[in-house]
Protein backbone atom coordinates (compact mmCIF):
# COMPACT_ATOMS: atom_id res chain seq x y z
CA UNK A 1 0.00 0.00 0.00
CA UNK A 2 3.16 2.17 0.83
CA UNK A 3 4.50 1.82 -2.89
CA UNK A 4 0.87 2.42 -4.32
CA UNK A 5 0.98 5.79 -2.29
CA UNK A 6 4.31 6.62 -3.03
CA UNK A 7 4.25 6.28 -6.91
CA UNK A 8 0.50 7.96 -6.82
CA UNK A 9 2.61 10.67 -5.11
CA UNK A 10 5.14 10.74 -7.44
CA UNK A 11 5.32 14.16 -9.34
CA UNK A 12 3.80 14.09 -12.96
CA UNK A 13 6.66 14.42 -15.27
CA UNK A 14 4.97 15.53 -18.49
CA UNK A 15 2.09 17.28 -18.85
CA UNK A 16 0.30 14.54 -21.07
CA UNK A 17 -1.97 11.81 -19.53
CA UNK A 18 0.27 8.49 -18.30
CA UNK A 19 -0.23 4.97 -19.65
CA UNK A 20 -3.65 3.49 -19.87
CA UNK A 21 -4.36 1.36 -17.17
CA UNK A 22 -3.64 -2.69 -17.92
CA UNK A 23 -1.99 -1.61 -21.50
CA UNK A 24 -0.33 -4.86 -22.23
CA UNK A 25 -3.67 -6.75 -21.33
CA UNK A 26 -5.98 -4.84 -23.75
CA UNK A 27 -3.39 -4.82 -26.48
CA UNK A 28 -3.43 -8.51 -25.81
CA UNK A 29 -7.43 -8.74 -25.82
CA UNK A 30 -8.00 -6.25 -28.60
CA UNK A 31 -5.47 -8.75 -30.91
CA UNK A 32 -7.41 -11.88 -30.46
CA UNK A 33 -10.73 -10.24 -30.69
CA UNK A 34 -9.42 -8.59 -33.62
CA UNK A 35 -7.76 -12.19 -35.26
CA UNK A 36 -10.64 -13.83 -34.44
CA UNK A 37 -13.46 -11.76 -35.78
CA UNK A 38 -12.41 -9.46 -38.14
CA UNK A 39 -12.61 -8.95 -42.11
CA UNK A 40 -9.32 -9.85 -43.92
CA UNK A 41 -7.50 -10.09 -40.76
CA UNK A 42 -4.47 -11.70 -40.98
CA UNK A 43 -4.29 -15.01 -39.86
CA UNK A 44 -2.02 -17.71 -37.33
CA UNK A 45 -0.94 -13.81 -35.96
CA UNK A 46 1.04 -14.47 -32.48
CA UNK A 47 -0.51 -12.31 -30.30
CA UNK A 48 1.29 -13.06 -27.21
CA UNK A 49 4.17 -11.51 -29.51
CA UNK A 50 2.91 -8.75 -31.20
CA UNK A 51 1.72 -7.44 -27.75
CA UNK A 52 5.59 -7.96 -25.88
CA UNK A 53 6.73 -6.41 -29.37
CA UNK A 54 4.53 -3.26 -28.80
CA UNK A 55 6.06 -3.01 -25.59
CA UNK A 56 9.40 -3.73 -26.61
CA UNK A 57 9.11 -0.48 -28.88
CA UNK A 58 8.91 2.01 -26.10
CA UNK A 59 9.82 0.76 -22.58
CA UNK A 60 12.97 1.47 -20.94
CA UNK A 61 13.17 4.45 -23.48
CA UNK A 62 13.45 8.18 -23.46
CA UNK A 63 9.54 9.02 -24.34
CA UNK A 64 11.05 12.35 -26.14
CA UNK A 65 13.36 10.90 -28.08
CA UNK A 66 11.25 7.47 -30.01
CA UNK A 67 12.06 7.05 -33.56
CA UNK A 68 10.23 5.58 -36.70
CA UNK A 69 12.90 2.18 -36.16
CA UNK A 70 11.44 1.53 -32.29
CA UNK A 71 8.29 0.42 -34.08
CA UNK A 72 9.58 -1.35 -37.51
CA UNK A 73 9.27 -5.00 -35.22
CA UNK A 74 5.58 -4.39 -34.52
CA UNK A 75 4.95 -2.95 -37.87
CA UNK A 76 6.52 -6.03 -39.34
CA UNK A 77 4.46 -8.87 -37.17
CA UNK A 78 1.29 -6.20 -38.22
CA UNK A 79 1.52 -6.22 -42.29
CA UNK A 80 -1.95 -6.32 -43.50
CA UNK A 81 -3.37 -6.61 -47.01
CA UNK A 82 -6.16 -4.27 -47.33
CA UNK A 83 -8.12 -4.55 -50.84
CA UNK A 84 -8.26 -1.67 -53.68
CA UNK A 85 -10.70 1.05 -53.63
CA UNK A 86 -11.34 0.15 -50.14
CA UNK A 87 -9.15 2.66 -48.03
CA UNK A 88 -10.88 5.52 -45.96
CA UNK A 89 -8.91 8.09 -44.32
CA UNK A 90 -10.50 11.00 -42.30
CA UNK A 91 -9.68 14.20 -40.59
CA UNK A 92 -11.49 16.40 -37.79
CA UNK A 93 -13.91 13.32 -38.63
CA UNK A 94 -12.87 10.25 -36.86
CA UNK A 95 -16.56 9.45 -35.22
CA UNK A 96 -18.33 9.79 -39.08
CA UNK A 97 -15.69 7.91 -40.57
CA UNK A 98 -16.09 4.95 -38.14
CA UNK A 99 -20.05 5.04 -38.23
CA UNK A 100 -19.50 5.27 -42.22
CA UNK A 101 -17.29 1.58 -42.16
CA UNK A 102 -19.38 0.02 -39.27
CA UNK A 103 -22.31 -0.12 -41.92
CA UNK A 104 -19.73 -0.40 -45.01
CA UNK A 105 -17.78 -3.19 -43.43
CA UNK A 106 -15.71 -3.39 -46.92
CA UNK A 107 -14.40 -0.35 -46.56
CA UNK A 108 -10.74 0.01 -43.76
CA UNK A 109 -9.95 3.18 -42.26
CA UNK A 110 -6.76 2.80 -39.95
CA UNK A 111 -8.72 1.59 -37.22
CA UNK A 112 -10.37 -1.15 -39.13
CA UNK A 113 -6.47 -2.43 -39.55
CA UNK A 114 -5.10 -4.78 -36.84
CA UNK A 115 -2.83 -2.31 -35.87
CA UNK A 116 -4.86 0.70 -35.63
CA UNK A 117 -7.39 -1.48 -33.75
CA UNK A 118 -4.68 -2.10 -30.98
CA UNK A 119 -3.54 1.43 -30.04
CA UNK A 120 -6.74 3.34 -30.86
CA UNK A 121 -7.95 5.56 -27.41
CA UNK A 122 -5.14 4.51 -25.81
CA UNK A 123 -2.26 6.25 -24.32
CA UNK A 124 1.80 4.36 -23.68
CA UNK A 125 4.97 5.52 -22.56
CA UNK A 126 8.00 4.40 -20.85
CA UNK A 127 11.46 5.97 -19.22
CA UNK A 128 15.20 5.10 -19.94
CA UNK A 129 15.11 4.42 -15.89
CA UNK A 130 13.06 1.27 -15.70
CA UNK A 131 10.87 -1.47 -17.60
CA UNK A 132 7.66 0.10 -16.04
CA UNK A 133 5.04 1.60 -17.63
CA UNK A 134 4.62 5.20 -16.97
CA UNK A 135 0.78 5.30 -15.45
CA UNK A 136 1.82 9.28 -14.10
CA UNK A 137 2.16 10.81 -17.01
CA UNK A 138 3.55 10.87 -20.74
CA UNK A 139 4.79 13.64 -22.99
CA UNK A 140 1.95 16.06 -24.98
CA UNK A 141 2.92 16.49 -28.40
CA UNK A 142 2.93 20.28 -28.28
CA UNK A 143 3.67 21.08 -24.35
CA UNK A 144 6.76 18.55 -24.01
CA UNK A 145 7.69 16.67 -27.47
CA UNK A 146 6.59 15.66 -30.68
CA UNK A 147 9.18 12.58 -30.78
CA UNK A 148 6.53 10.59 -28.20
CA UNK A 149 5.81 7.23 -28.37
CA UNK A 150 2.27 7.53 -29.26
CA UNK A 151 2.60 10.34 -31.98
CA UNK A 152 5.19 8.61 -33.66
CA UNK A 153 3.23 5.40 -33.67
CA UNK A 154 0.11 6.93 -35.27
CA UNK A 155 2.91 9.00 -37.72
CA UNK A 156 4.39 5.76 -39.01
CA UNK A 157 0.98 3.17 -38.88
CA UNK A 158 -0.76 6.49 -41.03
CA UNK A 159 2.64 6.37 -43.48
CA UNK A 160 2.47 2.83 -44.09
CA UNK A 161 -1.92 2.88 -44.19
CA UNK A 162 -1.39 5.77 -47.34
CA UNK A 163 1.79 3.62 -49.17
CA UNK A 164 -0.49 0.18 -48.94
CA UNK A 165 -3.40 2.06 -50.82
CA UNK A 166 -4.62 1.29 -54.13
CA UNK A 167 -7.06 2.20 -56.74
CA UNK A 168 -9.12 4.89 -55.71
CA UNK A 169 -9.26 5.79 -52.37
CA UNK A 170 -11.34 8.00 -50.02
CA UNK A 171 -11.64 10.51 -47.44
CA UNK A 172 -13.99 11.95 -45.07
CA UNK A 173 -13.35 15.77 -43.91
CA UNK A 174 -15.13 18.25 -41.59
CA UNK A 175 -17.39 20.84 -43.87
CA UNK A 176 -17.85 22.60 -40.63
CA UNK A 177 -14.90 23.74 -39.50
CA UNK A 178 -12.99 26.83 -40.76
CA UNK A 179 -9.61 24.22 -42.16
CA UNK A 180 -11.48 21.72 -43.64
CA UNK A 181 -8.50 20.81 -44.86
CA UNK A 182 -5.53 21.09 -42.96
CA UNK A 183 -1.82 20.41 -44.43
CA UNK A 184 -0.88 20.49 -41.02
CA UNK A 185 -2.97 17.32 -39.89
CA UNK A 186 -1.98 13.65 -40.22
CA UNK A 187 -4.44 13.50 -43.22
CA UNK A 188 -2.35 16.62 -45.02
CA UNK A 189 1.25 16.12 -43.86
CA UNK A 190 1.71 12.25 -43.58
CA UNK A 191 -1.11 10.31 -46.01
CA UNK A 192 -1.68 12.58 -48.73
CA UNK A 193 1.88 13.01 -49.53
CA UNK A 194 2.33 9.28 -49.23
CA UNK A 195 0.04 8.04 -51.52
CA UNK A 196 1.55 6.50 -54.61
CA UNK A 197 0.45 7.70 -57.86
CA UNK A 198 1.50 4.47 -59.78
CA UNK A 199 -0.98 2.37 -57.32
CA UNK A 200 -3.19 5.11 -56.85
CA UNK A 201 -5.60 6.71 -59.65
CA UNK A 202 -7.81 9.36 -57.98
CA UNK A 203 -8.72 10.42 -53.80
CA UNK A 204 -12.50 11.17 -53.53
CA UNK A 205 -13.08 13.20 -50.81
CA UNK A 206 -16.64 13.73 -49.14
CA UNK A 207 -17.06 16.89 -47.16
CA UNK A 208 -19.66 16.27 -44.27
CA UNK A 209 -21.16 19.26 -42.43
CA UNK A 210 -23.92 19.57 -40.06
CA UNK A 211 -26.38 22.00 -40.45
CA UNK A 212 -27.01 23.52 -44.21
CA UNK A 213 -23.99 25.49 -45.13
CA UNK A 214 -24.17 29.14 -46.76
CA UNK A 215 -21.93 27.54 -50.37
CA UNK A 216 -20.46 24.39 -51.93
CA UNK A 217 -18.04 23.55 -49.10
CA UNK A 218 -16.09 21.71 -51.96
CA UNK A 219 -15.40 24.97 -53.30
CA UNK A 220 -13.31 26.27 -49.64
CA UNK A 221 -10.02 27.20 -50.07
CA UNK A 222 -8.57 24.33 -48.55
CA UNK A 223 -10.61 22.35 -50.85
CA UNK A 224 -8.81 23.43 -53.65
CA UNK A 225 -5.18 23.00 -51.62
CA UNK A 226 -5.85 19.50 -51.52
CA UNK A 227 -6.81 19.78 -55.34
CA UNK A 228 -3.78 20.92 -56.37
CA UNK A 229 -1.58 19.02 -53.93
CA UNK A 230 -3.15 15.49 -55.36
CA UNK A 231 -3.35 16.74 -59.15
CA UNK A 232 0.08 17.63 -58.72
CA UNK A 233 0.77 14.26 -57.77
CA UNK A 234 -0.76 12.51 -60.63
CA UNK A 235 -3.67 11.14 -58.71
CA UNK A 236 -7.05 12.30 -59.82
CA UNK A 237 -9.07 14.49 -57.16
CA UNK A 238 -13.18 14.82 -56.79
CA UNK A 239 -15.01 16.48 -54.21
CA UNK A 240 -18.61 15.61 -52.95
CA UNK A 241 -20.73 17.14 -49.90
CA UNK A 242 -22.55 15.30 -47.85
CA UNK A 243 -24.64 16.36 -45.10
CA UNK A 244 -24.29 14.53 -41.41
CA UNK A 245 -27.75 12.81 -41.57
CA UNK A 246 -26.71 11.60 -44.88
CA UNK A 247 -24.02 9.02 -42.72
CA UNK A 248 -26.83 8.51 -40.15
CA UNK A 249 -29.03 7.34 -42.83
CA UNK A 250 -26.82 4.93 -44.17
CA UNK A 251 -26.41 3.89 -40.78
CA UNK A 252 -29.93 4.16 -39.59
CA UNK A 253 -31.99 4.19 -42.79
CA UNK A 254 -35.26 3.34 -40.67
CA UNK A 255 -34.86 6.50 -38.38
CA UNK A 256 -38.10 8.13 -39.48
CA UNK A 257 -36.31 11.80 -40.23
CA UNK A 258 -34.99 9.74 -43.02
CA UNK A 259 -37.87 8.68 -44.72
CA UNK A 260 -38.09 11.80 -46.71
CA UNK A 261 -34.67 11.16 -47.83
CA UNK A 262 -35.42 7.69 -49.38
N1 LIG B 1 -6.83 6.82 -33.07
C1 LIG B 1 -6.33 7.28 -34.24
N2 LIG B 1 -5.59 8.41 -34.23
C2 LIG B 1 -5.12 8.81 -35.45
C3 LIG B 1 -5.34 8.17 -36.65
C4 LIG B 1 -6.12 6.99 -36.61
O1 LIG B 1 -6.39 6.36 -37.63
N3 LIG B 1 -6.57 6.59 -35.38
N4 LIG B 1 -4.74 8.87 -37.68
C5 LIG B 1 -4.01 9.96 -37.08
N5 LIG B 1 -4.37 9.86 -35.69
C6 LIG B 1 -4.03 10.80 -34.65
O2 LIG B 1 -5.27 11.50 -34.40
C7 LIG B 1 -4.96 12.83 -34.02
C8 LIG B 1 -5.92 13.81 -34.53
O3 LIG B 1 -6.44 13.50 -35.77
P1 LIG B 1 -7.25 14.61 -36.58
O4 LIG B 1 -6.69 15.98 -36.23
O5 LIG B 1 -8.71 14.41 -36.40
O6 LIG B 1 -6.95 14.25 -38.05
P2 LIG B 1 -5.59 13.88 -38.65
O7 LIG B 1 -5.67 14.14 -40.10
O8 LIG B 1 -4.48 14.52 -37.87
O9 LIG B 1 -5.46 12.30 -38.39
C9 LIG B 1 -6.41 11.42 -38.90
C10 LIG B 1 -5.83 10.62 -40.07
O10 LIG B 1 -4.56 10.05 -39.67
C11 LIG B 1 -4.75 8.72 -39.13
C12 LIG B 1 -6.09 8.23 -39.72
O11 LIG B 1 -5.81 7.22 -40.73
C13 LIG B 1 -6.74 9.44 -40.39
O12 LIG B 1 -6.80 9.30 -41.84
C14 LIG B 1 -3.56 13.08 -34.50
O13 LIG B 1 -2.81 13.40 -33.33
C15 LIG B 1 -3.03 11.82 -35.08
O14 LIG B 1 -1.78 11.47 -34.52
Amino acid sequence: AVVGVLKWLQPHKWNGPGTTEHFAAIVLGRCSNYTQTAPLAPRNVDCQKIQETFKNAFISKNPCNITEEDYQPLMKLTTQTIPCNKTLFWSRAKQVAHQYTQLHQDMFTLEDTLLGYLADGLMWCGDAGTSEVDHQSCPDWKKDCPNNPVSVFWKIASQRFAEAACGVVHVILNGTISKTFDENSTFGSVEVIHLRPERVQALHAWVIYNVEVPSDPCMASSINKLKSIVTQRNIAFRCQHRPATYINHVTNPERSACSSMI
